[in-house]
């Protein structure tokens, strides 16, 4: 059985239907021009020979996947078809689905992809990003997947500089049904977290999701800024932030990429929220951030629905990927 069949199997079951729907629509766009492309080759070359390797990594290069990345890829599906003796382009699109997921975990196993949460006690995550790129949406849909899973959730209003983000994230407090912890515009940010602390902690809540500002014009302020706000967290609670999530838009390709590496001289982050996946044919851009940042992405947002934000699954997003290769059955 090929590796796509595999995971054709795994999401027919019921609980599993969801994901791979989500991820299928969610990507269309990525797959139409990737898919595309790499069906082109593959009818094109029809013999695997050194051609067909250097222009697919090209389409895997203007997809986003990263430089790197995808000479790693290369030299992956080099081996594996010389390995298994395929002489038809048709047969390394499964390997090179394969491989994707390989690539994607490294050394690691799936649970790179969760959140780290605390059992019994309070579970702080602080999120950061530039303006514009998802973040209050992200967070409502983040607290609004939380409760859905049973969790009191708290939210903290610390983008206290952007003119509408303690409002908006209000809005998106009142849609998931969660309490928000706010002060005025323009107020320190530490002390609206500090806040949050203390009333998530004085109603039992599981987790306290703190939004921040994402200056990112200066870089000094942004840092000084992110470290005022984690000493107030490291204070009140051991251990906390037990996350810090980057929330980069995929719709802006390299650029984000470069975000992200300015963050990470700010402070350390352990996982990525990637927006707007739906609305780029690039999302290639998942690889080169977990193999050239080295971190996870740990959800991705496949729309605008407060259910479209999803937990990133290698596997569901290799699936969105080539989902095309499956239709022959009509079931998908
Ligand atoms: N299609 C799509 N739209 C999204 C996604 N995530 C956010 N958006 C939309 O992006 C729009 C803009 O959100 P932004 O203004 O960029 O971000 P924000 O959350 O308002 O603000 P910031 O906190 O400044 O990032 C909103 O209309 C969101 O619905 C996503 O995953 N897919």
């Amino acid at each position: 059985m090929g590796f796509m069949d595999k995971l054709k199997n795994k999401f027919k079951q019921n609980d599993e239907e969801e994901i791979s729907t989500k991820y299928k629509e969610g990507m269309t766009k990525t797959r139409n021009s990737f898919s595309g492309k790499i069906n082109d080759l593959i009818a094109k070359y029809r013999k695997v020979d050194e051609d067909f390797f250097e222009e697919l990594e090209e389409v895997l290069i203007t997809a986003d996947v990263g430089v790197m990345t995808v000479m790693d890829l290369i030299d992956e599906l080099k081996m594996e078809v010389k390995r298994r003796n395929i002489k038809d382009t048709k047969d390394v699109k499964d390997v090179i689905s394969e491989k994707l997921v390989e690539i994607y975990y490294g050394d690691d196993d799936e649970s790179i992809e969760e959140l780290n949460f605390q059992q019994n006690e309070l579970t702080v995550m602080l999120v950061v990003g530039v303006n514009g790129v998802g973040k209050t949406t992200s967070i409502g849909k983040l607290a609004h997947q939380l409760k859905s899973d049973g969790k009191k959730v708290v939210l903290a209003a610390g983008d206290t500089f952007r003119a509408g983000a303690i409002e908006q994230l209000e809005v998106w407090g009142e849609r998931a049904g969660v309490d928000i912890i706010k002060q005025g515009a323009g107020s320190d940010p530490a002390a609206v977290i500090f806040d949050g602390i203390k009333a998530a902690k004085t109603r039992n809540a599981d987790v306290l999701i703190c939004d921040t500002a994402g200056r990112l014009q200066n870089k000094v302020n942004l840092m000084n800024e992110l470290s005022k706000v984690k000493r107030v967290i490291e204070r009140e609670v051991p251990n906390a932030p037990h996350e810090v999530l980057l929330v980069l838009d995929a719709t802006t390709g390299q650029n984000a990429m470069s975000q992200a590496k300015t963050f990470l001289e700010a402070t350390n982050v352990s996982g990525i929220v990637l927006t707007k996946l739906d609305g780029t044919a690039k999302g290639g851009i998942v690889l080169a951030i977990r193999n050239e940042l080295h971190i996870p992405v740990k959800y991705v947002g496949l729309g605008e629905e407060i259910t479209d934000l999803q937990k990133f699954n290698a596997q569901a997003f290799v699936f969105g990927l080539f989902a095309d290769m499956l239709e022959d059955d009509n079931e998908y």
